[in-house]
């Protein structure tokens, strides 16, 4: 049968709904273009091995903390100065600008440890393939220990009317979050990636074999 042209192609059909084209027709060059975004909790990697893996690639990486920095500061001071629900909104905005660009070069976006908690970010990623990236506590101590930038491993102050609390340590407080977030890891990944050991060359090469794999597989469905 003779393919109608008004029709986008199977190819390009999936491009154009893992891509999040806002133009699709007009986007489509006839290549489909890499998108991958890699979620997990803090200090798994993330931003490292998207730029490792970007550069494999041959796309551009972008990151949606280093994007919220440049336009609005330092996350610490977002959190201290206009709270967690503030960043969520501006972490999403960047999202959305960064899937945008990807959509028309291709791209590697590193999120956030905690884009996964809105919804909103979840149903942005269930349009690309996403990898979470796994590491257990052990090997992540030392990079929380030796790097106290992030808001959220801090003291918690307790509530007014409470005596304060003992003071667990960030890297209890990396392990509880992990393990209220793990489902939503889960929920909006495609694929699992042990990252917890290794070089950033060999982890890198396993996120892409995943996508490799995961984009051969598609293929095969579409045929
Ligand atoms: N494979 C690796 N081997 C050794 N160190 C690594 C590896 N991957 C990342 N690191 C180091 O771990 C630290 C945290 O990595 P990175 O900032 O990429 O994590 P992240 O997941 O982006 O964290 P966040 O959620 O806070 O943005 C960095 O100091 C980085 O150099
Ligand atoms: O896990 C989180 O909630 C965070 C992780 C970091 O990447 C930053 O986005 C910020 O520190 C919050
Ligand atoms: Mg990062």
């Amino acid at each position: 049968m003779t393919p109608d042209p008004s029709e986008p192609s199977p190819a390009e059909a999936s491009h154009c709904a893992t891509s999040h084209c806002a133009t699709p027709r007009d986007a489509w060059d006839g290549h489909a273009r890499s998108v991958i975004c890699l979620i997990g909790p803090m200090a798994s990697g993330k931003s490292t091995l998207g730029r490792a893996v970007a550069r494999e690639l041959g796309v551009p990486f972008a990151d949606t903390d280093a994007l919220v920095v440049a336009q609005h500061g330092p996350i610490a001071d977002l959190f201290a100065e206009r709270g967690e629900a503030e960043f969520r909104r501006l972490e999403t905005e960047a999202l959305r600008t960064a899937l945008a660009a990807a959509s028309v070069h291709g791209g590697v976006i590193a999120t956030g440890g905690g884009a996964v908690v809105v919804p909103e970010n979840r149903e942005l990623l269930s349009g690309v393939f996403t990898a979470y990236l796994t590491i257990s506590r052990d090997a992540v101590a030392p990079r929380i220990l030796r790097d106290r930038h992030r808001p959220l491993l801090g003291p918690r102050p307790a509530p007014d009317d409470e005596p304060p609390a003992p003071d667990a340590g960030p890297l209890e407080r990396w392990a509880q979050i992990l393990a209220e977030r793990e489902p939503l890891y889960r929920e909006a990944a495609q694929t699992v990636v042990d990252v917890g050991t290794g070089p950033v060359a060999t982890n890198a090469a396993r996120i892409l074999s995943a996508y490799r794999r995961h984009t051969q597989a598609t293929e095969e469905q579409q045929k």
